[in-house]
């Protein structure tokens, strides 16, 4: 009874039309169940409502949970005789989202996003998004309907810098009515003398190029001019427009990838292909996209922008932050690498992390790594024209270094800032300055490209290795979208799935080490109760990151320390906990042999 209780006060029932009229009055948001008579509302969410009632307990008036009975109500006509679960998204009245299937963790990340949306624009930190009502019809619970309008679709934005040749020769006029006429709209704009970091940052790309260092320098000391650009929201072409397109370049790619020196090849060739066949409709073709319209314009040698679109936007930011925050322009998360050395891991490393915690950076993978020569040397190729290479190299591979994935907005900039050769003297507090420039590894932004570098380290010290996981038989019918989905969003690739009736020899050899508990018998017996889906999964250290992702083995306690675990978000108790994650590499192994048998998994790129 109690628990009855307790659930009509988290869900207001909703079966009646004047019902219905009523909750379309809620301030706020509210989240409809809409459910059958014969099967009553979803079960599976209930946990997750709860959590959210509690978590946003600050924004009560904002939130409402309502369980709609489709039957008794027109509006959701189209959802009668279905069986899967249903919610819909209702904001002050309107019906602007549906999520199919219990899928917790979008659920929980929907509700936690326009509940916040709301309470901003309320306290007119934000305007009001339009957002297209949902119009309920039959199709939408078709298998195959797409899943919901999402949220409000956000404009383009880009950044250009205008070259100091360009803003000596005073063509930044010219520039900008260019861009206007175009149809772009400029939100920002400065003259600024741009330091060595914000130009090695922004040409990142071009830091390969033989004569890098001379443009950094003559960069940093001629005033640039520097424009925020808005290109509209994306815009949706249909199939024949973009079969006409393949050739040409995306906006979101509009930056000089090519040597300065060949640009008038390039463009020549890229107008060689069209205009044999229709010279006249090309030369008045008007242009697609800004670098489009450079190249035309000649301009392509003193105008740059960036080729993405979420690397354009973190440099919006950082160039133009009162924009971006009257915009609420989200910054972006990006990882980077430190390498803790030898004497330094011996020595005050707690001081370090401390720091790095302080900056903002968050380790998202950690390890001990103990280099061979050969490792060290591979790991550290692009210092071995320098005379300290050998030095270096038996450094490190005397005694372990402690690697670090670190995630932070902006990361690699700002670690380079605090730990970077160049803003050292610059900056009294610097790791460098603090620890000395032999402790820390930096990731050289001189490579032949350095993001790709980066990402070469990171796998370097990371590898891609493969896993198990298993949806356990209580959570594989209603749970197990919402799981895999979670595993997706976690950056792990899933290569082999098949659902599996587990036998009880099976268990026991997954099981093996806890053969002696009293819960063991439980557990088997569990295990085998239903069809479980198993699945390979991998990443860069996805053992540990699956472990991680998992949650601890008793959701009540996943729910205290790890919220967002899967556990957490769908474990019903310690025996009942969601999935199973495999605890070691070779165990992984072996349950991926058990599960799945011969397959060939030396045909994939990475190997566990
Ligand atoms: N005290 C317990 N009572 C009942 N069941 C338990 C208990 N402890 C563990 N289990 C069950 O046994 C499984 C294996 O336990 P183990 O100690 O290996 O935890 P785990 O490594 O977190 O889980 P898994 O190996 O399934 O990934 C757990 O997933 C859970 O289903």
């Amino acid at each position: 009874m109690a628990g009855k209780k307790k659930e009509a006060q988290l869900q207001t029932l909703v079966n009646n039309e004047t019902l219905w009229e009523e909750m379309l009055h809620n301030k706020g948001l509210t989240v409809i169940d809409v459910y059958q008579a014969w099967c009553g509302p979803c079960k599976a969410v209930q946990a997750l409502f709860r959590r959210l009632k509690n978590d946003l307990s600050s924004e009560e008036e904002l939130l409402h949970f309502v369980v709609a009975e489709a039957d008794n109500l027109m509006s959701l006509q189209p959802f009668r005789d279905k069986c899967e679960p249903v919610f819909l998204f209702s904001l002050n009245g309107r019906i602007i989202s549906m999520v199919k299937g219990a899928n917790a963790p979008l659920i929980s990340a929907k509700v936690i996003q326009l509940v916040e949306d709301e309470k901003k624009i309320l306290a007119g930190e934000m305007s009001r998004p339009v957002l297209p009502e949902l119009v309920l019809l039959d199709s939408d619970v078709d298998e195959d309907a797409v899943e919901t309008p999402e949220a409000p679709v956000e404009d383009i934005y880009n950044v250009m810098i205008i070259r100091p040749q360009a803003v000596e020769e005073e063509r930044v006029e010219e520039i900008e009515q260019m861009i206007v006429d175009f149809g772009a709209v400029i939100v920002g704009e400065e003259q600024r003398f741009l330091d060595d970091e914000q130009i090695r940052d922004f040409y990142d790309e071009a830091s390969h190029k033989f004569n890098f260092e001379e443009f950094v320098s003559y960069t940093s000391n001629n005033p640039s001019y520097i424009l925020g650009i808005c290109l509209g929201p994306p815009v949706k072409e249909s199939e024949e427009e973009k079969k006409k397109d393949q050739p040409e370049e995306k906006e979101s790619q509009p930056v000089e990838k090519e040597d300065r020196a060949e640009g008038d090849e390039d463009q020549s060739a890229e107008e060689g292909d069209q205009s044999a066949e229709e010279p006249k409709k090309k030369e008045e073709k008007k242009p697609k996209s800004i670098r489009e319209l450079l190249k035309s314009q000649r301009l392509i040698e003193v105008c740059d922008l960036i080729d993405d679109a979420q690397k354009a936007r973190k440099h919006l930011i950082q160039f133009f932050p009162y924009f971006a925050k009257a915009k609420n322009l989200q910054p972006l998360v990006e990882r980077t690498l430190a390498v803790i050395r030898p004497d330094l891991l011996r020595g005050n490393i707690e001081d370090v992390l401390e720091l790095l915690q302080k900056e903002g950076f968050v380790a998202k993978m950690q390890k001990q790594l103990f280099l061979t020569e050969e490792e060290a040397k591979t790991f550290y190729s692009h210092h071995k024209y320098y005379d300290y290479f050998s030095t270096l190299i038996e450094h490190v591979s005397s005694a372990p270094i402690l690697a670090l994935c670190l995630e932070r907005v902006n990361a690699v900039f700002y670690w380079r800032y605090i730990l970077g050769p160049t803003a050292a003297d610059e900056n009294p507090t610097s790791l460098r300055n603090i620890l000395g420039p032999e402790h820390c590894h930096f990731n050289q932004s001189h490579g032949k490209d350095s993001l790709q570098n980066l990402n070469e380290e990171i796998l370097f010290c990371f590898p891609y290795e493969r896993t198990v996981a298993l949806i356990k038989p209580h959570a594989f019918q209603d749970l197990r979208g919402g799981i895999i989905r979670k595993i997706q969003e976690h950056g792990f690739v899933v290569s082999h799935l098949k659902e599996i009736q587990l036998t009880a020899d099976k268990v026991e050899e997954i099981y093996r080490v806890l053969e002696e508990k009293d819960f063991f018998e439980d557990l088997l017996i569990h295990m085998i109760e239903g069809p479980c889906m198993a699945m390979i999964i991998s990443k860069e250290n996805a053992v540990q990151d699956w472990r991680k992702l998992a949650g601890p083995t008793d959701p009540e306690e996943a729910r205290k320390v790890a919220p967002e675990s899967i556990r957490a978000l769908f474990g019903k108790d310690i025996l009942d906990n969601a999935v199973h994650a495999s605890s070691t590499k070779e165990h992984a192994l072996k349950t991926i042999e058990l599960l799945f048998g011969d397959i060939d998994l030396d045909s994939e790129d990475h190997e566990i």
